[in-house]
């Protein structure tokens, strides 16, 4: 194609590609929301540098790499910039790069160092006399967004580098330092996350880096915090004094490591193009069990001067390369398009396959996200697919076999009424969705979701039993499911009596859930199950949490866009109707089930109390809840009037100035075993 094209034709591809890649860019970076696969985007990126190889007058200096910034964050300029990698999927290319380096450099006998190539989004953190000053995400590379706050809820990233190690040894602390790492979500996590959502009912999500990066634009630390989001360095940029610099990357992560900050404990080193390619070789067959997604192992020439002599391109180091870990593919047939109904309506095509194994799983279905995602891919009923999947993706659709797709193909023709109840459906941005708010089908999603585990947990209401109340049509809305009525329950067999009893007492002992778990019941948008647990700490009961506007949750630490949709979630009529029903059912969500004693006996009357830094396990929510609940009053400020400053990490002034008024400062645990002291 390329070779019989008239520069016309190649200057236009050569731009059409530019803006697709663009979008997809915007999309990955910009809104932490891929579209397509890496290895699609990959090949994208493959064919523009192909035509622009074949026409070079169209071609373009490549200084570009992705800008993650999004609106609402502060810019900050790095005082180094901070670059990308460059990247390969090939054993040649790493062999070609040891030549490349020990040439320029004029030496055979390089010390090389092969680390995992972590997948999350890359930060900078910046340490001044030891403290940390700043996070700042990669942005464009000049500068990027003040993610401070984020970071500071981030798992173990300590305020302060380690002076000394404990057998009395100084660290050097240098005047500053920009330490260059990642932040991701470890897996165990994204898998925790991933069994809470398909538990709920909720879509999991495909892959963890675009958890991590979506999470950090949130602009909600209790949210990085819920979802546990970590940190790991393996590099620098600016430092001061210079003389600071460590001499070689295996200096660096020692000195990582001193300073007690999350390093890289799976590091290799290599002379040899053999060596490093049987480091990456292993390291391949170990990476699945990591803590952490990897997407390749990145090789770094270990000696600093070396690193300097060889310097930079506009986008990656010259001392450095990455390999990307081909992930595991197979072929199968696409038997048909099937469309599955959400709890909110959205109609999802769903991918019904040949069963194939793919990375030690059977796979037989993958979601297809929506109606627009067929016909980009123009992927038709019969057609052969490659399924991807890399470590801990969710197998996906990446591509076609063009060559294997048979005459008898056809094309999917994406209904115009709902497959559930006929209505006609509505568009709704790119989903497509029924607007039925009685489609059999969203409702009994809703009631699944409402009745779950991961809400307001009632025994006995699994998804069969409530299908059939759904199709009797005893259950539309929530409220319903404490209208039941026992002889209709009694009609549905022979022998349910006992269980039909079990499931009334279930029903009955939940109106008195916790209010968090009501409130996760519901499904508001944007209101995961952590965020239903912050909102339950946070306000007393239902009345008030209802009648909560968006100004006071902001007021009490939510993020402006989930502020904003709770707050109408509660205004809307039909919400308020729904909660009259519960309230006449005699449903009355409880702060907490059960009052500790010291709650009941009020221990903490006439204390003041001063929250300061983040507390290990309770938020500062949940930590004032359960500070008034006992009696005591939380205050913003430290005064003479204080009785107790509880610190956590990262307390600052607040804490100082307790010191210095010899105000009692207590720890988390200490606070937890006042609340469990029993009024004398
Ligand atoms: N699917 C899509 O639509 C889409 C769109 C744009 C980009 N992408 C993907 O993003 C990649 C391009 O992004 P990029 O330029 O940020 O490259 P990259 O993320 O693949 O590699 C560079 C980054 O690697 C990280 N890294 C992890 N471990 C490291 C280590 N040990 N040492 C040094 N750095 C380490 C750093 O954050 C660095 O910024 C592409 O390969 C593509 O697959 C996908
Ligand atoms: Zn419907």
């Amino acid at each position: 194609m390329i070779a019989h094209a008239t520069a016309t034709e190649a200057r236009q591809r050569i731009e059409g590609l530019r803006a697709e890649i663009a979008h997809h860019d915007q999309l990955y970076f910009g809104q932490a929301a891929p579209e397509i696969s890496d290895y699609e985007y990959d090949q994208l990126k493959l064919t523009l540098a192909a035509w622009e190889r074949a026409f070079p007058q169209w071609a373009e200096a490549k200084g570009d790499i992705g800008d993650d910034r999004a609106t609402g964050f502060k810019t900050y300029r790095h005082r180094v910039r901070m670059l990308s990698l460059d990247k390969t999927y090939s054993a040649a290319d790493v062999r070609a790069f040891h030549a490349r380096v020990s040439a320029a450099l004029g030496r055979d006998d390089l010390g090389f160092v092969i680390e995992p190539k972590f997948d999350g989004l890359a930060v900078s953190a910046t340490y001044e006399h030891g403290r940390l000053v700043r996070a700042v995400t990669r942005g464009n590379g000049r500068e990027g967004d003040d993610i401070t706050a984020n970071a500071l809820a981030l798992r173990h990233l300590p305020r302060e580098l380690r002076r000394a190690t404990a057998d009395g040894t100084r660290n050097p602390i240098p005047d500053l330092i920009e330490l260059r790492g990642e932040i991701y979500l470890p897996r165990a996590e994204f898998e925790r996350i991933n069994r809470e959502r398909e538990a709920a009912g909720e879509t999991p999500f495909a892959h963890p880096r675009n958890v991590a990066a979506g999470t950090i634009k949130q602009q909600d630390p209790a949210e990085v915090k819920a979802r546990g989001l970590a940190v790991v360095f393996y590099g620098w940029g600016a430092v001061e004094p210079a003389s600071a610099a460590p001499a070689s990357q295996q200096e660096l992560h020692a000195l990582i490591r001193s300073w007690a900050l999350p390093g890289v404990e799976q590091v290799s080193v290599g002379r040899s193009a053999d060596e490093i390619w049987a480091a990456i070789a292993a390291m391949g067959r170990v990476r699945g069990a990591y803590a952490f997604p990897t997407d390749g192992a990145v090789v770094k020439l270990d000696d600093v001067k070396g690193q300097r002599e060889l310097g930079e391109t506009d986008r990656a180091p010259r001392w450095a390369i990455a390999y990307k870990y081909a992930p595991e593919r197979v072929e199968t047939t696409l038997r048909g398009i099937t469309i599955q109904v959400g709890r909110s309506g959205v109609l999802t095509p769903v991918a019904e396959l040949a069963p194939v194994e793919i990375a030690g799983s059977r796979v037989a279905r993958a979601t297809l996200h929506n109606r627009d995602e067929i016909a980009r891919r123009d992927l038709r009923i019969g057609d052969t697919v490659y399924l991807e999947k890399a470590g801990e993706i969710i197998p996906a659709i990446v591509g076609i076999n063009l060559g294997r797709r048979p005459a008898t193909s056809t094309t999917f023709v994406f209904p115009q009424t709902c497959p559930a109840c006929g209505t006609k459906v509505v568009e709704d941005g790119a989903a497509v969705r029924c607007p039925n708010g009685d489609c059999p089908v969203q409702v009994r999603r809703r009631v699944e979701h409402f009745v779950s585990k991961a809400a307001m947990n009632i025994d006995g209401l699994g998804p069969a039993m409530v299908e059939t109340l759904v199709a009797h049509r005893w259950v539309r809305r929530f409220p319903d499911l404490y209208r039941l009525q026992r002889a209709d329950l009694l009609t549905l067999g022979g022998n349910v009596e006992r269980s039909t009893d079990r499931l009334l007492a279930a029903i009955e002992a939940s109106k008195r859930a916790e209010l968090w778990r009501l409130v996760h019941g519901l499904g508001i948008p944007q209101v995961g199950q952590a965020t239903a647990q912050r909102l339950g700490a946070a306000y007393e009961t239902l009345g008030a949490l209802t009648a909560a506007s968006a100004e006071d949750l902001e007021a009490r630490g939510f993020a402006p866009a989930t502020a904003q949709a709770v707050a109408d979630y509660f205004a809307a009529p039909q919400t308020r109707a729904m909660l009259a029903d519960f309230r006449a059912a005699g449903v009355m969500p409880v702060q907490r089930a059960i009052a500790t004693p010291a709650e009941r006996a009020g221990v903490l009357a006439g204390k003041t109390f001063v929250l300061t830094g983040t507390l290990p396990t309770l938020t500062r929510e949940e930590a004032a809840a359960r500070i008034t609940a006992a009696g005591g009053r939380v205050a913003s400020s430290v005064s003479q009037k204080t009785d107790f400053v509880v610190a956590g990490e990262g307390a600052g002034a607040k804490l100082e100035r307790a010191r210095t008024l010899q105000i009692r400062v207590i720890d988390e645990a200490e606070l937890r075993r006042l609340l469990d002291t029993t009024a004398p």
